[in-house]
């Protein structure tokens, strides 16, 4: 798999969304990240970490503003500009989103879908070319030898090994992933944490992880976004971050319901 062509540059540029009834997901958001950075994004429930990475694959819309992608503005209507942006962009989801009558391969081959003509992947005639970016995917999580089992079978860490084999059978230049370790026991979440950091290492796919745990978001995150109330309100190394930050960041003192290891709360 080679990125080297891919950039995966975000902007925002005085972006707001406004849902229908009213509510602010974003307000007033300026941020650059840069191609191959690894960002953990915090905040409290509602504070408007999916609505960010939402918008970067245009599945929220602006409401004024832009965000752009590699200096192309993310287009705000569906159409085949928005298909053609969505195929650079994976997208790693908290309950997995596999079909589960299927296979690990065919899952992964999902990924491919904007690859190939529509007509092959519904007869299942995958190219042999797709088959192997599949099977490399596959490789880069460690879980081959589940190819051919149906996605029923896999434990929710397998699955979500599936989930980042899909993203990266995209070839993606961006990853995002919405809360991706919240189903998950702890062991396995340390264990997805560091394959999406090796992953980023490897690869260099800008990748943007939502995290609700402050431990996790300080261990494996590079760059720290905060939101409340759908604004920016800390950016910074996650090395430098404080307790402090993080109790301006959720506007309130935090608890163990915040941290995955109990100890690591004072
Ligand atoms: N489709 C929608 N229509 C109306 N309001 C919405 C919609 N989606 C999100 N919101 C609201 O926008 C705000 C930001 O939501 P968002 O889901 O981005 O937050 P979040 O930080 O990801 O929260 P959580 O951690 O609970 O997933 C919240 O107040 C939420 O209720």
């Amino acid at each position: 798999m080679d990125n080297n062509s891919n950039q995966g540059s975000i902007r925002f540029s005085d972006a707001n969304i406004v849902y229908p009834n009213g509510t602010v997901g974003m307000k007033d958001l300026n941020l650059e990240i840069k191609p191959g950075e690894f960002v953990v994004i915090v905040g409290s429930s509602g504070a408007g970490k999916s609505t960010l990475l939402r918008a970067i694959n245009g599945l929220n819309k602006m409401t004024s503003g832009t965000v752009e992608v590699d200096g192309e503005a993310v287009p705000q209507k569906d159409g085949r500009e928005l298909r053609l942006l969505r195929k650079r962009v994976g997208m790693i989801f908290q309950d997995f989103r596999l079909v589960k009558r299927l296979t690990v391969m065919s899952n992964v081959l999902i990924g491919r879908l904007a690859h190939v003509p529509g007509w092959r992947a519904m007869l299942n005639l995958w190219p042999a070319h797709d088959k192997e970016v599949a099977m490399k995917a596959l490789e880069r999580v460690s879980i081959t030898e589940k190819a051919w089992v149906k996605a029923s079978q896999l434990s929710g860490g397998q699955q979500q090994r599936v989930g980042i084999a899909r993203a990266l059978a995209q070839e993606p230049a961006i990853i995002l992933a919405d809360e991706p370790v919240a189903s998950l026991d702890p062991v396995t979440t340390h264990q997805i944490m560091q394959d999406l950091v090796r992953i980023n290492r490897e690869l260099g796919i800008t990748t943007l992880v939502n995290l609700h745990f402050l431990d996790l978001a300080r261990k494996y995150g590079q760059r720290i976004i905060g939101l409340r109330f759908g604004e920016l309100v800390y950016d910074g190394s996650a090395k430098t971050v404080t307790d402090e930050d993080f109790r301006d960041i959720y506007g309130r003192d935090f608890t163990e319901d915040d941290v995955l290891d109990e100890d690591v709360v004072g």
